[in-house]
Protein backbone atom coordinates (compact mmCIF):
# COMPACT_ATOMS: atom_id res chain seq x y z
CA UNK A 1 0.00 0.00 0.00
CA UNK A 2 1.16 3.43 -0.84
CA UNK A 3 1.34 5.24 2.69
CA UNK A 4 4.15 7.82 2.23
CA UNK A 5 3.86 11.25 0.30
CA UNK A 6 7.51 12.01 -0.85
CA UNK A 7 7.99 14.74 -3.97
CA UNK A 8 4.61 14.41 -4.56
CA UNK A 9 4.34 10.73 -5.52
CA UNK A 10 2.86 7.99 -3.29
CA UNK A 11 5.20 5.22 -2.16
CA UNK A 12 4.99 1.84 -0.37
CA UNK A 13 7.03 1.74 2.95
CA UNK A 14 10.21 -0.25 3.87
CA UNK A 15 9.84 -0.34 7.28
CA UNK A 16 8.16 -2.22 9.70
CA UNK A 17 4.17 -3.02 9.26
CA UNK A 18 2.10 -0.64 10.68
CA UNK A 19 -1.57 -0.61 11.35
CA UNK A 20 -4.26 1.43 12.75
CA UNK A 21 -7.33 0.04 14.40
CA UNK A 22 -10.82 1.19 15.57
CA UNK A 23 -10.11 1.59 19.55
CA UNK A 24 -13.96 0.45 20.15
CA UNK A 25 -14.01 -2.46 17.50
CA UNK A 26 -10.35 -3.46 16.99
CA UNK A 27 -11.11 -3.34 13.33
CA UNK A 28 -8.36 -2.75 11.61
CA UNK A 29 -9.08 0.64 9.65
CA UNK A 30 -5.47 1.56 7.99
CA UNK A 31 -2.82 -0.90 7.29
CA UNK A 32 0.90 0.21 5.83
CA UNK A 33 4.68 -0.13 6.74
CA UNK A 34 6.92 2.61 8.35
CA UNK A 35 9.10 4.73 6.26
CA UNK A 36 12.62 3.29 6.45
CA UNK A 37 15.87 5.93 7.23
CA UNK A 38 16.47 6.06 3.11
CA UNK A 39 12.47 7.15 2.84
CA UNK A 40 12.51 9.89 5.64
CA UNK A 41 16.28 11.11 3.65
CA UNK A 42 14.23 10.93 0.45
CA UNK A 43 11.37 12.96 2.20
CA UNK A 44 13.86 15.60 3.76
CA UNK A 45 15.96 15.73 0.20
CA UNK A 46 12.26 16.43 -1.36
CA UNK A 47 11.66 19.34 0.96
CA UNK A 48 15.53 20.65 0.70
CA UNK A 49 14.43 20.72 -3.15
CA UNK A 50 11.18 22.44 -3.01
CA UNK A 51 12.44 25.01 -0.53
CA UNK A 52 13.93 27.63 -2.71
CA UNK A 53 10.99 27.83 -5.06
CA UNK A 54 8.54 27.33 -2.87
CA UNK A 55 10.01 30.31 -0.51
CA UNK A 56 10.78 33.07 -3.18
CA UNK A 57 6.90 32.04 -3.86
CA UNK A 58 4.81 35.90 -3.10
CA UNK A 59 3.15 35.59 0.62
CA UNK A 60 -0.24 36.65 -1.62
CA UNK A 61 0.77 33.00 -4.32
CA UNK A 62 1.18 31.20 -1.14
CA UNK A 63 -2.04 32.04 0.78
CA UNK A 64 -3.95 31.39 -2.28
CA UNK A 65 -3.10 27.78 -1.74
CA UNK A 66 -3.78 27.73 1.92
CA UNK A 67 -7.05 29.01 0.81
CA UNK A 68 -7.98 26.36 -1.83
CA UNK A 69 -6.81 23.87 1.49
CA UNK A 70 -9.15 25.05 3.67
CA UNK A 71 -11.88 25.42 0.96
CA UNK A 72 -10.96 21.49 0.09
CA UNK A 73 -10.77 20.92 4.16
CA UNK A 74 -14.55 22.58 4.07
CA UNK A 75 -15.25 20.06 1.42
CA UNK A 76 -14.54 16.86 2.92
CA UNK A 77 -15.34 18.17 6.25
CA UNK A 78 -17.89 14.89 7.03
CA UNK A 79 -15.26 12.44 5.23
CA UNK A 80 -12.71 13.42 7.40
CA UNK A 81 -15.15 14.00 10.94
CA UNK A 82 -15.51 10.08 9.82
CA UNK A 83 -12.06 9.14 10.01
CA UNK A 84 -10.88 11.36 13.10
CA UNK A 85 -13.92 9.75 14.90
CA UNK A 86 -13.06 6.30 13.63
CA UNK A 87 -9.35 6.20 14.20
CA UNK A 88 -9.32 8.23 17.82
CA UNK A 89 -12.86 7.36 19.51
CA UNK A 90 -14.03 10.83 19.64
CA UNK A 91 -17.65 11.43 19.15
CA UNK A 92 -18.92 12.70 15.82
CA UNK A 93 -20.16 16.24 17.25
CA UNK A 94 -16.46 16.79 18.56
CA UNK A 95 -14.90 15.70 15.72
CA UNK A 96 -16.98 18.24 13.39
CA UNK A 97 -15.80 20.99 15.90
CA UNK A 98 -11.83 19.80 14.70
CA UNK A 99 -12.55 19.68 11.30
CA UNK A 100 -13.69 23.62 12.00
CA UNK A 101 -11.00 24.39 14.12
CA UNK A 102 -8.31 22.85 10.68
CA UNK A 103 -10.36 25.74 8.83
CA UNK A 104 -10.29 28.43 10.56
CA UNK A 105 -6.58 28.04 11.55
CA UNK A 106 -5.40 28.94 7.88
CA UNK A 107 -7.11 32.57 8.27
CA UNK A 108 -5.91 33.62 11.80
CA UNK A 109 -2.64 32.06 10.86
CA UNK A 110 -2.67 34.42 8.02
CA UNK A 111 -3.99 37.20 10.44
CA UNK A 112 -0.95 35.89 12.81
CA UNK A 113 1.73 36.29 10.05
CA UNK A 114 0.95 39.47 8.99
CA UNK A 115 0.98 40.66 12.36
CA UNK A 116 3.43 39.25 13.92
CA UNK A 117 6.23 38.49 11.12
CA UNK A 118 5.12 40.96 8.56
CA UNK A 119 7.24 43.72 6.99
CA UNK A 120 8.02 46.73 9.11
CA UNK A 121 9.91 49.70 7.77
CA UNK A 122 11.40 53.74 9.35
CA UNK A 123 13.52 56.02 8.27
CA UNK A 124 17.03 56.95 9.47
CA UNK A 125 19.33 60.04 8.67
CA UNK A 126 20.33 58.29 5.55
CA UNK A 127 18.72 54.91 5.08
CA UNK A 128 15.95 52.60 5.96
CA UNK A 129 15.86 50.32 8.75
CA UNK A 130 13.84 47.22 7.64
CA UNK A 131 12.52 44.64 9.16
CA UNK A 132 11.51 41.70 7.26
CA UNK A 133 11.45 37.69 8.10
CA UNK A 134 12.43 34.42 6.35
CA UNK A 135 11.95 30.89 6.59
CA UNK A 136 13.89 28.36 8.03
CA UNK A 137 14.17 26.02 5.46
CA UNK A 138 13.08 22.20 6.27
CA UNK A 139 11.23 21.26 9.14
CA UNK A 140 9.93 18.65 10.63
CA UNK A 141 6.43 18.17 12.35
CA UNK A 142 5.81 15.95 14.87
CA UNK A 143 1.89 15.08 15.62
CA UNK A 144 0.23 13.70 18.38
CA UNK A 145 -2.81 11.29 18.41
CA UNK A 146 -5.41 13.14 20.55
CA UNK A 147 -5.76 15.77 17.46
CA UNK A 148 -4.46 14.10 14.31
CA UNK A 149 -5.92 16.72 12.04
CA UNK A 150 -5.57 20.14 14.25
CA UNK A 151 -2.67 20.33 16.17
CA UNK A 152 0.00 18.86 13.13
CA UNK A 153 -2.26 21.62 10.85
CA UNK A 154 -1.38 24.03 13.57
CA UNK A 155 2.64 23.65 12.76
CA UNK A 156 1.71 22.81 9.06
CA UNK A 157 -0.19 25.50 8.10
CA UNK A 158 2.13 28.54 9.57
CA UNK A 159 5.03 26.46 8.38
CA UNK A 160 4.09 26.71 4.83
CA UNK A 161 2.65 30.42 5.00
CA UNK A 162 6.33 31.83 6.05
CA UNK A 163 7.79 29.63 2.88
CA UNK A 164 9.37 26.71 4.70
CA UNK A 165 8.75 22.85 3.73
CA UNK A 166 7.79 20.35 5.65
CA UNK A 167 8.28 16.75 6.59
CA UNK A 168 5.49 15.71 8.67
CA UNK A 169 5.63 12.27 10.66
CA UNK A 170 2.03 11.77 12.35
CA UNK A 171 1.38 9.98 15.06
CA UNK A 172 1.54 6.50 14.70
CA UNK A 173 -1.65 5.88 16.09
CA UNK A 174 -3.60 8.03 13.60
CA UNK A 175 -1.92 7.47 10.07
CA UNK A 176 -5.30 7.45 8.18
CA UNK A 177 -6.70 11.33 9.52
CA UNK A 178 -2.82 11.95 8.13
CA UNK A 179 -2.83 10.67 4.77
CA UNK A 180 -6.86 12.34 4.06
CA UNK A 181 -5.37 15.39 5.22
CA UNK A 182 -2.44 15.28 2.71
CA UNK A 183 -4.33 14.26 0.16
CA UNK A 184 -6.77 17.60 1.27
CA UNK A 185 -3.02 19.66 0.52
CA UNK A 186 -2.45 17.66 -2.83
CA UNK A 187 -5.92 18.65 -3.86
CA UNK A 188 -5.42 21.90 -2.88
CA UNK A 189 -2.26 22.57 -5.48
CA UNK A 190 0.35 22.26 -3.40
CA UNK A 191 3.42 21.85 -5.66
CA UNK A 192 5.50 18.33 -5.14
CA UNK A 193 8.33 18.36 -2.19
CA UNK A 194 6.61 21.15 -0.07
CA UNK A 195 4.59 18.78 2.20
CA UNK A 196 6.73 15.17 2.79
CA UNK A 197 4.50 12.73 4.91
CA UNK A 198 6.23 9.78 5.97
CA UNK A 199 4.31 7.25 8.41
CA UNK A 200 5.81 5.37 11.61
CA UNK A 201 6.73 5.11 14.97
CA UNK A 202 9.79 5.38 17.30
CA UNK A 203 12.42 4.44 14.65
CA UNK A 204 10.85 6.87 12.06
CA UNK A 205 10.53 9.77 14.30
CA UNK A 206 14.53 9.15 15.85
CA UNK A 207 15.46 8.99 12.18
CA UNK A 208 13.52 12.17 10.92
CA UNK A 209 14.45 14.23 14.19
CA UNK A 210 18.06 13.25 14.58
CA UNK A 211 18.33 14.21 10.45
CA UNK A 212 21.13 16.42 9.18
CA UNK A 213 18.87 17.55 6.75
CA UNK A 214 16.13 19.24 9.03
CA UNK A 215 16.48 23.06 10.08
CA UNK A 216 13.61 22.90 12.53
CA UNK A 217 11.55 20.36 14.00
CA UNK A 218 7.98 21.65 15.81
CA UNK A 219 6.67 18.90 18.30
CA UNK A 220 3.40 18.44 20.15
CA UNK A 221 3.36 15.11 22.22
CA UNK A 222 4.11 14.22 25.51
CA UNK A 223 6.77 15.33 27.68
CA UNK A 224 8.95 12.40 27.53
CA UNK A 225 9.20 12.55 23.95
CA UNK A 226 9.95 16.50 24.56
CA UNK A 227 12.71 15.80 26.76
CA UNK A 228 14.49 13.20 24.37
CA UNK A 229 14.30 15.94 21.66
CA UNK A 230 14.96 18.98 23.96
CA UNK A 231 18.42 16.75 24.85
CA UNK A 232 18.68 15.64 21.63
CA UNK A 233 18.87 19.37 20.14
CA UNK A 234 21.19 20.27 23.17
CA UNK A 235 24.50 22.08 21.18
CA UNK A 236 22.47 22.25 17.86
CA UNK A 237 21.44 26.28 18.21
CA UNK A 238 21.39 26.51 14.43
CA UNK A 239 18.06 24.07 14.46
CA UNK A 240 15.06 25.56 16.24
CA UNK A 241 12.99 23.26 18.16
CA UNK A 242 9.50 24.40 19.56
CA UNK A 243 7.95 21.92 21.83
CA UNK A 244 4.17 21.40 23.23
CA UNK A 245 3.59 19.03 25.73
CA UNK A 246 1.44 17.84 28.63
CA UNK A 247 0.48 18.97 31.67
CA UNK A 248 -1.02 18.12 35.10
CA UNK A 249 -3.50 20.63 35.42
CA UNK A 250 -4.88 22.15 38.37
CA UNK A 251 -8.37 23.88 38.61
CA UNK A 252 -8.94 25.18 41.58
CA UNK A 253 -13.06 25.13 42.88
CA UNK A 254 -13.84 28.52 45.39
CA UNK A 255 -17.04 27.91 47.31
CA UNK A 256 -19.48 29.36 44.68
CA UNK A 257 -23.17 30.21 44.44
CA UNK A 258 -23.95 28.30 40.83
CA UNK A 259 -23.19 24.64 42.23
CA UNK A 260 -24.46 23.16 38.68
CA UNK A 261 -22.54 25.59 36.98
CA UNK A 262 -19.26 24.31 38.65
CA UNK A 263 -19.94 21.02 38.07
CA UNK A 264 -20.73 21.37 34.15
CA UNK A 265 -17.13 23.15 34.09
CA UNK A 266 -15.50 21.21 36.12
CA UNK A 267 -17.21 18.04 33.04
CA UNK A 268 -15.96 19.92 30.54
CA UNK A 269 -12.59 20.36 31.97
CA UNK A 270 -12.07 16.96 32.83
CA UNK A 271 -13.76 14.67 30.56
CA UNK A 272 -14.38 16.43 27.27
CA UNK A 273 -12.63 14.12 24.57
CA UNK A 274 -12.05 11.06 27.19
CA UNK A 275 -9.73 13.06 29.06
CA UNK A 276 -7.57 13.19 26.49
CA UNK A 277 -6.37 16.93 25.75
CA UNK A 278 -3.28 18.22 27.12
CA UNK A 279 -5.33 21.33 28.97
CA UNK A 280 -7.27 18.67 30.32
CA UNK A 281 -8.46 19.21 34.31
CA UNK A 282 -6.64 16.37 36.20
CA UNK A 283 -6.55 17.62 40.02
CA UNK A 284 -9.45 19.09 41.35
CA UNK A 285 -8.84 21.63 44.19
CA UNK A 286 -11.90 21.08 46.55
CA UNK A 287 -12.79 23.30 49.69
CA UNK A 288 -12.75 21.39 53.09
CA UNK A 289 -16.08 21.50 54.36
CA UNK A 290 -19.98 20.60 54.12
CA UNK A 291 -20.32 22.69 50.35
CA UNK A 292 -17.16 20.81 49.39
CA UNK A 293 -18.58 17.77 50.24
CA UNK A 294 -22.22 18.71 48.67
CA UNK A 295 -19.88 19.77 45.57
CA UNK A 296 -18.44 16.42 45.12
CA UNK A 297 -21.37 14.58 45.94
CA UNK A 298 -23.34 16.55 43.11
CA UNK A 299 -20.48 16.06 40.82
CA UNK A 300 -20.18 12.51 41.38
CA UNK A 301 -23.98 11.59 40.73
CA UNK A 302 -23.60 13.98 37.00
CA UNK A 303 -20.42 12.47 35.82
CA UNK A 304 -21.94 9.08 36.51
CA UNK A 305 -24.74 9.66 34.08
CA UNK A 306 -22.48 11.06 31.19
CA UNK A 307 -22.62 8.53 27.60
CA UNK A 308 -19.68 6.77 26.82
CA UNK A 309 -19.57 5.12 23.39
CA UNK A 310 -18.80 4.44 20.18
CA UNK A 311 -17.87 7.65 17.72
CA UNK A 312 -20.58 7.38 15.57
CA UNK A 313 -23.34 5.70 18.66
CA UNK A 314 -26.95 7.59 18.41
CA UNK A 315 -28.10 9.34 20.65
CA UNK A 316 -24.26 10.77 20.37
CA UNK A 317 -21.96 10.04 23.96
CA UNK A 318 -20.32 12.93 25.86
CA UNK A 319 -17.58 10.93 25.44
CA UNK A 320 -15.54 8.12 22.96
CA UNK A 321 -13.07 5.81 23.81
CA UNK A 322 -9.72 6.51 24.36
CA UNK A 323 -7.14 6.26 21.79
CA UNK A 324 -6.65 2.13 22.57
CA UNK A 325 -6.78 -1.21 24.83
CA UNK A 326 -3.18 -0.28 25.61
CA UNK A 327 -4.21 3.42 27.12
CA UNK A 328 -7.09 2.26 28.35
CA UNK A 329 -5.46 -0.47 30.73
CA UNK A 330 -2.53 1.93 31.65
CA UNK A 331 -4.89 4.18 32.95
CA UNK A 332 -7.11 1.67 34.88
CA UNK A 333 -3.45 0.47 36.42
CA UNK A 334 -2.82 4.12 37.26
CA UNK A 335 -5.72 4.07 39.00
CA UNK A 336 -5.68 0.94 41.08
CA UNK A 337 -1.69 2.37 41.88
CA UNK A 338 -3.36 5.53 43.58
CA UNK A 339 -5.89 3.41 45.19
CA UNK A 340 -3.67 0.89 46.36
CA UNK A 341 -1.75 4.36 47.39
CA UNK A 342 -4.43 5.51 49.85
CA UNK A 343 -6.46 6.95 47.32
CA UNK A 344 -10.44 6.90 47.94
CA UNK A 345 -12.70 5.94 44.65
CA UNK A 346 -15.72 8.66 44.59
CA UNK A 347 -16.52 7.03 41.08
CA UNK A 348 -14.73 4.20 39.88
CA UNK A 349 -13.39 4.57 36.28
CA UNK A 350 -13.72 1.26 34.84
CA UNK A 351 -13.87 -0.66 31.26
CA UNK A 352 -17.91 -0.97 30.52
CA UNK A 353 -17.01 -3.16 27.45
CA UNK A 354 -14.15 -6.27 27.54
CA UNK A 355 -11.89 -5.44 24.56
CA UNK A 356 -13.36 -1.97 23.89
CA UNK A 357 -10.76 1.05 24.55
CA UNK A 358 -14.06 2.41 26.68
CA UNK A 359 -13.65 4.34 29.97
CA UNK A 360 -16.11 5.69 31.67
CA UNK A 361 -14.92 8.75 34.20
CA UNK A 362 -13.27 7.99 37.16
CA UNK A 363 -13.22 10.74 40.16
CA UNK A 364 -10.71 9.62 42.98
CA UNK A 365 -9.79 11.61 46.37
CA UNK A 366 -5.95 11.62 46.57
CA UNK A 367 -5.70 13.98 49.23
CA UNK A 368 -4.33 11.07 51.29
CA UNK A 369 -1.99 9.85 48.98
CA UNK A 370 1.78 10.67 50.54
CA UNK A 371 3.89 11.56 47.12
CA UNK A 372 1.50 11.59 44.97
CA UNK A 373 3.01 11.08 41.66
CA UNK A 374 3.36 14.03 39.68
CA UNK A 375 2.13 12.65 36.24
CA UNK A 376 0.08 13.44 33.25
CA UNK A 377 -2.72 10.37 33.23
CA UNK A 378 -4.14 11.11 29.47
CA UNK A 379 -7.66 9.90 30.07
CA UNK A 380 -11.05 10.50 31.87
CA UNK A 381 -9.14 10.38 35.55
CA UNK A 382 -9.69 13.16 37.75
CA UNK A 383 -7.80 13.47 40.98
CA UNK A 384 -9.36 15.09 44.08
CA UNK A 385 -7.51 17.29 46.68
CA UNK A 386 -9.23 18.94 49.39
CA UNK A 387 -7.96 22.20 50.76
CA UNK A 388 -7.51 24.05 54.23
CA UNK A 389 -7.74 27.43 52.75
CA UNK A 390 -7.76 29.76 49.31
CA UNK A 391 -3.61 29.79 49.91
CA UNK A 392 -2.88 26.26 50.52
CA UNK A 393 -4.81 25.45 47.34
CA UNK A 394 -2.45 28.01 45.03
CA UNK A 395 0.41 25.82 46.58
CA UNK A 396 -1.47 22.65 45.52
CA UNK A 397 -2.56 24.01 42.40
CA UNK A 398 1.42 25.19 41.91
CA UNK A 399 3.35 21.77 43.23
CA UNK A 400 3.76 20.34 39.62
CA UNK A 401 6.76 20.40 37.33
CA UNK A 402 4.04 21.13 34.63
CA UNK A 403 2.76 24.69 33.75
CA UNK A 404 0.32 24.34 31.07
CA UNK A 405 -2.97 25.13 32.20
CA UNK A 406 -4.98 26.25 35.37
CA UNK A 407 -8.16 27.35 36.43
CA UNK A 408 -10.42 29.16 39.59
CA UNK A 409 -14.11 28.90 39.61
CA UNK A 410 -14.77 31.42 41.86
CA UNK A 411 -17.39 34.30 42.50
CA UNK A 412 -14.42 37.07 44.05
CA UNK A 413 -12.43 38.70 41.74
CA UNK A 414 -10.01 39.42 44.50
CA UNK A 415 -9.55 35.53 44.72
CA UNK A 416 -8.90 35.37 40.72
CA UNK A 417 -6.29 38.24 40.70
CA UNK A 418 -4.67 36.03 43.51
CA UNK A 419 -4.71 33.27 41.64
CA UNK A 420 -3.38 35.18 38.51
CA UNK A 421 -0.66 36.88 39.83
CA UNK A 422 0.49 33.63 41.80
CA UNK A 423 -0.34 30.38 39.57
CA UNK A 424 2.63 29.30 37.15
CA UNK A 425 0.94 28.17 33.66
CA UNK A 426 0.70 29.37 30.22
CA UNK A 427 -3.29 29.60 30.14
CA UNK A 428 -4.86 31.28 33.18
CA UNK A 429 -8.45 31.20 33.38
CA UNK A 430 -11.30 31.99 35.34
CA UNK A 431 -14.87 30.51 35.79
CA UNK A 432 -14.63 29.03 32.58
CA UNK A 433 -13.29 25.58 31.41
CA UNK A 434 -9.78 24.37 31.28
CA UNK A 435 -10.10 22.73 27.57
CA UNK A 436 -11.14 24.52 24.59
CA UNK A 437 -8.31 27.25 24.12
CA UNK A 438 -8.72 30.09 21.66
CA UNK A 439 -6.26 29.45 18.24
CA UNK A 440 -6.49 32.78 18.34
CA UNK A 441 -4.43 33.40 21.08
CA UNK A 442 -0.97 31.72 22.24
CA UNK A 443 -0.96 28.35 23.63
CA UNK A 444 1.90 26.90 25.66
CA UNK A 445 3.20 26.44 29.10
CA UNK A 446 6.19 26.79 31.00
CA UNK A 447 7.98 23.93 33.07
CA UNK A 448 7.95 21.04 31.73
CA UNK A 449 4.99 21.73 29.18
CA UNK A 450 6.95 23.61 26.93
CA UNK A 451 10.29 25.55 25.90
CA UNK A 452 9.03 29.21 25.78
CA UNK A 453 8.18 28.19 22.12
CA UNK A 454 3.98 29.01 22.04
CA UNK A 455 2.07 27.89 19.32
CA UNK A 456 -1.78 28.61 18.06
CA UNK A 457 -1.23 32.49 17.41
CA UNK A 458 2.31 32.58 18.16
CA UNK A 459 3.32 29.63 15.77
CA UNK A 460 4.48 32.53 13.54
CA UNK A 461 7.72 33.16 16.02
CA UNK A 462 8.87 30.16 15.20
CA UNK A 463 8.12 29.35 11.94
CA UNK A 464 10.72 32.12 10.64
CA UNK A 465 13.11 34.92 11.18
CA UNK A 466 14.00 38.30 11.97
CA UNK A 467 16.18 39.80 9.13
CA UNK A 468 17.10 43.58 10.48
CA UNK A 469 18.42 45.45 7.47
CA UNK A 470 19.90 49.06 6.93
CA UNK A 471 19.39 49.83 3.34
CA UNK A 472 20.04 52.98 1.16
CA UNK A 473 19.50 52.31 -2.78
CA UNK A 474 22.71 54.65 -3.15
CA UNK A 475 26.31 54.47 -1.20
CA UNK A 476 27.43 57.51 -0.33
CA UNK A 477 30.41 59.03 2.22
CA UNK A 478 28.38 60.30 5.42
CA UNK A 479 28.86 63.79 6.29
CA UNK A 480 31.15 63.71 8.83
CA UNK A 481 34.04 60.90 8.82
CA UNK A 482 35.02 58.89 12.16
CA UNK A 483 38.57 60.47 13.66
CA UNK A 484 41.25 58.66 12.60
CA UNK A 485 40.11 57.93 8.79
CA UNK A 486 40.89 60.25 5.88
CA UNK A 487 40.02 59.81 2.56
N1 LIG B 1 0.81 21.17 24.80
C1 LIG B 1 0.16 20.79 23.72
O1 LIG B 1 -0.09 21.58 22.82
C2 LIG B 1 -0.33 19.38 23.58
C3 LIG B 1 0.29 18.29 24.19
N2 LIG B 1 -0.19 17.03 23.99
C4 LIG B 1 0.44 15.92 24.70
O2 LIG B 1 0.65 14.83 23.82
C5 LIG B 1 0.57 13.61 24.52
C6 LIG B 1 -0.29 12.65 23.74
O3 LIG B 1 0.24 12.49 22.48
P1 LIG B 1 1.17 11.24 22.08
O4 LIG B 1 0.90 10.98 20.65
O5 LIG B 1 1.01 10.14 23.08
O6 LIG B 1 2.65 11.78 22.31
P2 LIG B 1 4.02 11.02 22.00
O7 LIG B 1 5.08 11.83 22.65
O8 LIG B 1 3.95 9.57 22.31
O9 LIG B 1 4.16 11.11 20.41
C7 LIG B 1 4.22 12.33 19.71
C8 LIG B 1 5.02 12.10 18.42
O10 LIG B 1 6.40 11.81 18.68
C9 LIG B 1 6.79 10.58 18.04
N3 LIG B 1 7.83 9.92 18.86
C10 LIG B 1 7.65 9.09 19.91
N4 LIG B 1 8.85 8.74 20.43
C11 LIG B 1 9.80 9.38 19.68
C12 LIG B 1 11.23 9.46 19.74
N5 LIG B 1 11.95 8.79 20.63
N6 LIG B 1 11.88 10.26 18.84
C13 LIG B 1 11.16 10.96 17.94
N7 LIG B 1 9.81 10.90 17.84
C14 LIG B 1 9.15 10.13 18.69
C15 LIG B 1 5.50 9.81 17.94
O11 LIG B 1 5.59 8.80 16.98
C16 LIG B 1 4.52 10.92 17.60
O12 LIG B 1 4.61 11.29 16.24
C17 LIG B 1 0.01 13.96 25.88
O13 LIG B 1 1.06 13.95 26.81
C18 LIG B 1 -0.51 15.38 25.71
O14 LIG B 1 -0.52 16.14 26.87
C19 LIG B 1 -1.24 16.78 23.18
C20 LIG B 1 -1.87 17.81 22.57
C21 LIG B 1 -1.47 19.18 22.73
O1 LIG C 1 -3.76 25.16 18.78
C1 LIG C 1 -4.72 25.97 18.73
O2 LIG C 1 -5.13 26.48 17.69
C2 LIG C 1 -5.41 26.36 19.99
C3 LIG C 1 -5.17 25.43 21.10
C4 LIG C 1 -6.15 24.29 21.15
O3 LIG C 1 -6.82 23.97 20.20
N1 LIG C 1 -6.23 23.67 22.29
C5 LIG C 1 -7.17 22.61 22.52
C6 LIG C 1 -6.44 21.32 22.38
C7 LIG C 1 -5.77 20.85 23.60
C8 LIG C 1 -4.87 19.68 23.32
O4 LIG C 1 -3.98 19.95 22.55
O5 LIG C 1 -5.00 18.58 23.77
C9 LIG C 1 -7.81 22.80 23.88
O6 LIG C 1 -7.34 23.65 24.63
O7 LIG C 1 -8.78 22.12 24.14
Amino acid sequence: MSTHYIAGAWHAGQGEALESLNPVSQEAIWQGQAASAAQVDAAVEAARAAFPAWASRSLDERIAVLEQFAATLKGHADALGHCIGEETGKPLWETATEVTSMVNKVAISIQSYRERTGEKSGPLADATAVLRHKPHGVVAVFGPYNFPGHLPNGHIVPALLAGNCVVFKPSELTPKVAELTVKCWIEAGLPAGVLNLVQGARDTGVALAAHDGIDGLFFTGSSRTGNLLHNQFAGRPDKILALEMGGNNPLVVDQVADLNAAVYTIIQSAFISAGQRCTCARRLLVPQGAWGDSLLERLVEVAASIKVGSFDAQPAPFMGSVISLAAAQHLIKAQQHLLTQGAKPLLEMTQPLAGAALLTPGIIDVTEVANRPDEEFFGPLLQVIRYADFDAAIVEANNTQYGLAAGLLSDSKARYEQFWLQSRAGIVNWNKQLTGAASTAPFGGVGASGNHRASAYYAADYCAYPVASLESDSLSLPATLTPGVSL
